[in-house]
């Protein structure tokens, strides 16, 4: 089975947790892409569904497809949000990012009752930290703002080595919000709570793309087929 017939497979379940008259949040990415999919053919055959887009791309993606949207001021709870990961661990800490969607991601999926990510099967590892973490951080103050997450990185015994995320031509990759991203290579991740905590206390980083108590559960799509990791059972809106 390709890699895309996997982000399929996790999405077309993933999809079967969405019941009619839901509030649903879009995630961002190529699997995330593969469930708006899914889920635009199942509007178009009568499913009533209100969405919340993660990002511009999938914004667009979704309505092209006749998916009623929202925004998250209109609708500031939703009841489910699906999304894809980068990395994801045994105990549903997530990397995100890759896309460079990681702050509205992380709010979207912060004001929903539950979260579902979908993945191919290889995205599941051991310890985080292979794949490079991503951190928006505003323009303003760059050097200094990439200096203390390289004085972090020495204290908690990383790597540190840090990329700021550019487009072809010279110019650097602008978040949906106008901030830049630094990928930051902070080898394998040990404890990944204590390099959050410290992240957010830098003032030029607006959000990393460590997700930790976030996802419910992981659907995970392999050779051998569909795995689920956590909650099957969601837990409700935290309100109305
Ligand atoms: O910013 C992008 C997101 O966090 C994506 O969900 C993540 O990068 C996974 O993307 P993909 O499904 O394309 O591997």
């Amino acid at each position: 089975m390709s890699q895309d017939a996997l982000k399929v497979a996790a999405a077309e379940r993933a999809l079967t947790y969405v019941e009619p008259g839901m509030r649903v949040g879009l995630g961002t990415g190529s699997t995330a892409a593969k469930f708006v999919d899914a889920l635009g053919k199942k509007v178009a055959t009568g499913l009533d569904v209100l969405c919340v887009a993660t990002s511009e791309a999938t914004q667009s993606q979704a309505e092209k497809l006749g998916i009623r949207m929202s925004t998250l001021d209109e609708t500031p709870f939703l009841d489910l949000t699906v999304d894809g990961a980068d990395e994801l661990d045994g105990e549903l800490r997530l990397i995100k990012g890759g896309g460079g969607a990681l702050l509205r991601e992380k709010i979207v999926a912060t004001a929903s009752g539950r979260m579902i990510v979908i993945a191919d099967a290889s995205k599941k590892v051991d310890l985080l930290g292979a794949f490079p973490l991503p951190l928006e951080v505003v323009p303003f103050g760059l050097t200094a703002t990439r200096n203390m997450i390289t004085a972090l990185a020495a204290d908690v015994g990383c790597e540190g080595d840090i990329k700021v995320r550019m487009l072809g031509g010279g110019k650097p990759f602008l978040t949906d919000s106008g901030n830049l991203i630094l990928d930051c290579h902070f080898g394998r991740i040990e404890e990944p709570e204590d390099l959050d905590e410290a992240l957010k206390l830098i003032p030029g980083v607006v959000e990393n793309g460590l997700f930790i108590g976030i996802a419910d559960l992981a659907v995970l799509a392999g050779a051998d087929g569909v795995t689920l990791l956590g909650a099957e059972n969601g837990a409700e809106p935290t309100s109305e």
